[in-house]
């Protein structure tokens, strides 16, 4: 594989999913596959997980990681071709990438979207002036509209835990104060479209994600209804897209509860805000499936970075 920056990078799921689980059972395996390579991890936001899983991943297959935070550490990149830097950006991602391409092997990137201008955002014009200007293969690790790496996690966790062969997974939107990204219910709602599950998404009116992302997948604007039998509820806040960017409700009705979810397993990307998106009962039950999911993070970027020095 040479990039990674969607779910849609990924050719076979279930054989994925299959061999992520054999890394995870014997994750030293490969130690050796990346020895003397280099990946470089970039940061424009903030990031626990990403961060830390994606490190191990490296570190599992022999590789060296190095990690900077571009936001505040590094000179102001310039993504727009032909302007006059005359204001707050030092250096064009032209020279940045070709300059980081020459340190490292592989470059992995995080870049969230600005939420204020739809057409920007769609362009995803971080992650791609990445693929186009660097010379080695690029992975995201967060883009403005994607998260294959929580993604392809999250298709792993589900086939682990499920226990019925189509189980029925409920992607519920929850409240939030803050204007947050689609990029993970995006990545979520690709991934379930790959995979032998029943999916169904639950938001509010005007939460409706990308139409070109849903496509003839099941939108409810009732959660209870949404979640009768359901066997996975998957919570994420996510700002409205048709009104784009806004926050149109922040009311704890869509708040996940225990007596909501009934016997379905909870997961969620993490960060989460307690008693915000979801009340402590669900987080601090067996119902929980997030400690497992962060864990998962790290095999979803062994593998992706597998298959890279794999092709490398
Ligand atoms: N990496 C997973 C989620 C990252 C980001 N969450 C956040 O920004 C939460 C921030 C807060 O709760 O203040 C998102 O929604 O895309
Ligand atoms: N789930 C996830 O991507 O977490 P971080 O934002 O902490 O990396």
């Amino acid at each position: 594989m040479k990039h990674y920056t969607s779910i849609n990078d990924i050719d076979d799921i279930n054989s994925w999913i299959e061999e992520a689980k054999k890394l995870k059972a014997t994750p030293l395996k490969n130690i050796d596959l990346g020895q003397y390579k280099t990946l470089g991890l970039l940061f424009f936001n903030s990031s626990l997980r990403t961060r830390l899983s994606t490190q191990k991943a490296a570190l599992n297959l022999g590789m060296n990681p190095i990690v900077m935070n571009v936001s505040g550490d590094a000179w102001g990149i310039e993504f727009e071709d032909g302007t006059v830097m005359n204001g707050t950006t030092a250096e064009h991602i032209k020279e940045a990438a070709a300059v980081v391409s020459q340190y490292c092997d592989v470059i992995a990137v995080r870049a969230f979207p600005g939420l204020t201008d739809k057409e920007k955002d769609e362009s995803e014009h971080v992650i791609k002036s990445f693929v186009k200007y660097a010379s080695v293969p690029i992975v995201s690790m967060e883009s403005a509209t994607e998260h294959p790496l929580q993604g392809f996690t999250d298709a792993l966790t589900i086939a682990e835990n499920a226990t019925k062969k189509r189980p029925k997974v409920v992607l519920s939107w929850a409240p939030h104060i803050k204007a947050l990204p689609h990029a993970v219910a995006n990545s979520f709602t690709q991934a379930m479209q790959k995979m032998d599950v029943e999916f169904v998404i639950a938001n509010p009116e005007g939460y409706n994600l990308s139409k070109e992302i849903t496509k003839d997948t099941k939108i409810y604007h009732n959660q209870k209804e949404a979640f009768k039998d359901a066997d996975f509820v998957y919570t994420k806040n996510w700002s409205s897209y048709d009104e784009y960017g806004q926050v149109l409700k922040t009311d704890s009705d869509w708040l996940i509860t225990k007596e909501k979810i009934g016997e379905a397993k909870f997961m969620h990307c993490l960060p989460v805000r307690r008693n915000v998106v979801v009340e402590d009962a669900v987080l601090d039950s067996d119902a929980s499936l997030v400690i497992e999911q962060a864990n998962n993070r790290t095999f979803a970027a062994q593998l992706v970075l597998k298959k890279i020095l794999e092709d490398l």
